[in-house]
């Protein structure tokens, strides 16, 4: 699918429909569901995680903008969003729009590295690719190397921000100061009201990706009980 005109996306919300491992929610129609549910109440896309995700959505919402990744863990290799090409691939031909991928500097598995892996992308598939970073310096070095859009989802989740708590708003207002405007400016991770949502929005995020706050049901769950507990 052709990306949807950039005016039609500015300002929305993208849902961010994923499970843990071993949830009952992580089955591919439960996905879907959710995903419905939130394409017809109003988002304008959703984010999922694993190719049978990205196609169970895309068989029942064809015209859903959505972005696309695949968590997969390597043991040389802290990197787990979309790392390398074959998870691309396999997104890619799922039928995601956008692929999300961990755009820091870090090792990743089997050493490609990242400008090696965007060259790939842009040569061979001419994706639209998403880049999940955690510093300004990461992202504008995916700016540079042409990734469409740039999210904070990283803050806060890797090893130079791990004292950070997302959601990444200073991140964002510099990423907003220092971005060319074609470069598509996502907030991503911890927004777990609409008013910092909207907080995210006045910041200069173009969109907001919201998972937990809406989707997360087992951590959800989990949150009340530990604290009706306490
Ligand atoms: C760091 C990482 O792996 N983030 C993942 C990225 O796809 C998801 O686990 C998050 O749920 C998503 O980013 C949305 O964030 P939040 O659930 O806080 O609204």
């Amino acid at each position: 699918m052709s990306l949807p005109a950039f005016e039609t996306l500015r300002r929305g919300l993208i849902v961010s429909v994923q499970a843990p491992e071993g949830s009952p929610m992580r089955h591919p129609q439960v996905i879907a569901a959710m995903a419905e549910t939130s394409l017809c109440n109003g988002a304008v896309g959703v984010r999922l995680e694993s190719p049978e995700h990205i196609g169970a959505v895309r068989r029942r919402c064809p015209n859903a903008l959505i972005i696309g990744l695949w968590k997969r863990s390597f043991p040389d290799s802290a990197v787990y969003i979309t790392p390398g090409w074959e998870e691309v691939q396999a997104v890619w031909s799922a039928g995601a729009d956008v692929v999300a991928l961990d755009a820091t500097q870090r090792h990743r598995p089997g050493g490609i590295t990242l400008d090696q892996l965007v060259s790939r992308v842009r040569e061979d598939l001419g994706a639209p690719l998403m880049a999940d970073v955690d510093t300004i310096e990461n992202g504008l070095r995916a700016a540079e190397l042409g990734c469409s859009f740039v999210g904070t989802t990283l803050y806060g989740y890797t090893e130079v921000t791990a004292v950070k708590r997302p959601p990444g708003l200073c991140l964002l207002g510099q990423l907003r100061q220092q971005l060319d405007s074609d470069v598509k400016l996502i907030c991503e991770g911890g927004l777990d009201s609409p008013q910092i949502a909207l907080e995210a929005l006045s910041s200069g995020a173009d969109m907001v990706v919201v998972g937990t706050a809406i989707t997360g049901v087992d951590l959800q769950v989990e949150n009340y009980c530990r604290t009706l507990a306490a």
